[in-house]
């Protein structure tokens, strides 16, 4: 098969994990073993990895980003319905069309729940407990980015943030621009695989994992030559839910070893948007946040300022 021709690891900074084993049955447990400890290996170190085999088809995904683009050269009347903020460099919309809805269908049936699994499987956690921790969810978000071209005086992007959710699902075209913190402190640029997916390390499963798996904290820069196009997908939680280092992995008598206190996602996110406000150009939605610390136990630091609102 070809794409077992070479080691798809072999020219990147990052692991590019091929998913095949898993949609052939039965058999291939030696690679799908070899994968999960690839991803155990990424999820601690960066809280980034790469997906190629995904189940998701290379056509359904070259249309998305082309129904994208078409979109984003619409007329601003028509983006601004979809808009949750006016069309502006790095803004996000959502796309009703049926292209993206089929897209959302892959992302939520097919390729989360693999993934959902195969961190249930790095973590060593029973079977399926993130799948049953996770039944409650009551929504995902997708959003379609633009971003501009950079100018010699003018950067484009995103600033360094970590997701708040589960994990996201990235895909991005063929411009590049994704930078993520590997675990030695450097910013690693994710040259574009095509047809591959990109799976960040959200907050959620930090915490769950007790800081085995980190959030990874990741940036876009844009480049000068051309526009870019991405999407993503956060795959979340329910609002209710309550996120605790899982006790499978802590000792199950005892939260002596917990490593962050627990806390309601619905909670988690108003923190995360009230230090937004607190910190920021309410006109830029991303930057250095790092919530997930305000929940840390003392045994690691804390450094977020308490998001309490000013009068
Ligand atoms: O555009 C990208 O590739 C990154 C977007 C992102 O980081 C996000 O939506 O959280
Ligand atoms: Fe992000």
């Amino acid at each position: 098969m070809a794409h077992h021709a070479a080691d798809p690891n072999q020219d990147h900074d990052f692991e590019v994990i091929d998913l095949s084993p898993f949609f052939t049955t039965p058999g291939a447990a030696k690679e799908k073993e070899e994968a999960i400890r690839r991803i155990r290996e990424a999820c601690s170190d960066s809280g980034m990895f790469l997906i190629v085999n995904h189940g998701v088809p290379a056509e359904a995904l070259d249309e998305t980003l082309a129904v994208a683009r078409e979109f984003f050269a619409g007329p601003d009347e028509e983006k601004l319905k979809w808009s949750p903020r006016p069309p502006e460099p790095g803004a996000a919309a959502t796309m009703p069309m049926e292209v993206m809805e089929r897209t959302f269908e892959y992302f939520v049936k097919t390729v989360a729940p693999l993934i959902e699994t195969l961190i249930n499987d790095a973590l060593g956690l029973p079977p399926d407990l993130l799948r049953q921790y996770n039944s409650e969810r009551q929504w995902d978000v997708m959003l379609a980015y633009h971003y501009f071209k950079a100018t010699e005086t003018k950067k484009v992007g995103s600033h360094p943030h970590k997701d708040p959710n589960l994990f996201t699902v990235l895909l991005q075209d063929d411009v590049g621009g994704l930078e993520f913190l590997r675990g030695d402190g450097e910013w690693i640029p994710v040259s574009p695989v095509p047809h591959s997916l990109i799976v960040n390390v959200g907050d959620v499963v930090q915490v769950l994992s007790n800081g085995e798996f980190k959030s990874v904290a990741h940036r876009v820069v844009s480049p000068r030559e051309k526009d870019r196009y991405s999407l993503a997908f956060g795959y979340q939680i329910g609002g209710e839910k309550w996120v605790e280092p899982f006790a499978e992995l802590t000792g199950q008598s005892s939260k002596a070893m917990n490593r962050f206190q627990g806390f309601h996602y619905h909670e988690f996110l108003q923190l995360l948007g009230e230090n937004y406000k607190l910190h920021l150009d309410p006109n830029d939605a991303f930057a250095i946040m790092d919530v997930v610390n305000h929940y840390a136990l003392p045994a690691s630091p804390v450094n977020l300022p308490a998001a309490t609102a000013p009068n």
